[in-house]
């Protein structure tokens, strides 16, 4: 959510966040929202940005959402301990922490206590470990991450999972099954199956587009549909599987997210780049076609139509 200031930095348009709480609650089915993270940009927005990012969507999510979860995660301790005692202090609902990037932890006692040290600056909030290894670098294990975790992290409620190595996360589910943890996944076109691995909820970009696509996948499995869970899933699969060929990231999210809303998200924030119109053109019309777009002109005999 940026707004053009200059060709060569942009400025955080608080203001229409309001106006997307509304959005994701009535024409997404989405009320939990995960903020700045890895689509909100979080870690190229300065540490004041990020506070009021947080306090936007805690103060407009009020009485709307059912939980807003601060990424908190940042290099320097400090910051992560400041932000951290921060999502406290505006009544958040929980905090996420990804692994320090730049000067790695190298073993999972190291990683454990660095987030131990963030955890304990909010310690009556929810704490949840963020692992996305392709982004961070660091490649320990979810798995061995949370061996022991609680002891070290009393807060610990449970993971993001962003990566797609399903045996790492199937061991995550199954040696914590006495333990009420929530087991997130981030790998929207590989949902369902962690859902059979026990994934028992999931965070990621596409859900700002495709929110109601996949809780009608949701749905399904609950009622054990699998033929049509998997159908929708096949749908999503359909369109990511097409925009990965284009160069999908977080910039091609965004012009999705304006396309798609109608409420204008802004270029990203260097060293991202804006989205090119020929990216945000094709993804539309992919959109259109699997019907995930109304005002659908080719809804007669497109066989590709997905609802
Ligand atoms: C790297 C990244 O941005 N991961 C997101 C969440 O963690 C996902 O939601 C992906 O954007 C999505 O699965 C598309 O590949
Ligand atoms: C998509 C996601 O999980 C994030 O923005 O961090």
């Amino acid at each position: 959510m940026f707004q053009e200031v200059t060709f060569s930095f942009r400025e955080i348009n608080f203001s229409v966040i309001g106006q997307y709480v509304d959005y994701l609650v009535k024409e997404q089915g989405v009320k939990n929202i995960f903020v700045n993270g890895t689509t909100g940009e979080g870690l190229s927005l300065s540490i004041s940005e990020r506070r009021r990012v947080a306090e936007e969507w805690v103060t407009k999510g009020r009485n709307k959402l059912d939980q807003v979860v601060i990424h908190v995660g940042a290099l320097s301790l400090k910051e992560s301990q400041e932000l951290a005692q921060h999502a406290a202090e505006i009544g958040a609902d929980g905090i996420a922490v990804i692994a320090p990037f730049f000067l790695k932890p190298w073993n999972k006692d190291v990683l454990i206590n660095f987030l131990k040290e963030v955890a304990a600056a909010a310690p009556a909030l929810p704490f949840y470990y963020y692992h996305i290894p392709a982004l961070t670098g660091v490649k320990i294990r979810a798995e061995e991450v949370l061996d022991g975790i609680q002891e070290k992290i009393p807060t610990f409620q449970g993971l993001k999972f962003s990566d797609t190595d399903l045996l790492d996360f199937g061991q995550c589910v199954d040696q914590n099954r006495q333990r009420q943890f929530a087991f997130l996944f981030g790998v929207d076109e590989q949902l369902l199956s962690a859902l059979v691995m026990g994934a028992t909820g999931a965070v990621g970009s596409t859900y700002n587009y495709l929110g109601k696509k996949t809780n009608q996948m949701l749905e399904a499995f609950e009622r054990k549909d699998f033929s049509s869970a998997l159908n929708h899933q096949f749908c999503i699969q359909r369109f990511i599987n097409f925009v990965v060929k284009l160069g999908f990231g977080v910039s091609q999210t965004k012009a999705i997210m304006t396309l798609v809303s109608g409420i204008p998200m802004g270029p990203p924030r260097l060293p991202l780049q804006k989205a090119s119109r020929e990216f945000t053109d094709n993804a539309e019309a992919k959109l259109r076609s699997l019907d995930f777009l109304s005002f659908n002109d080719l809804k007669d005999g497109n066989l590709e139509a997905c609802s």
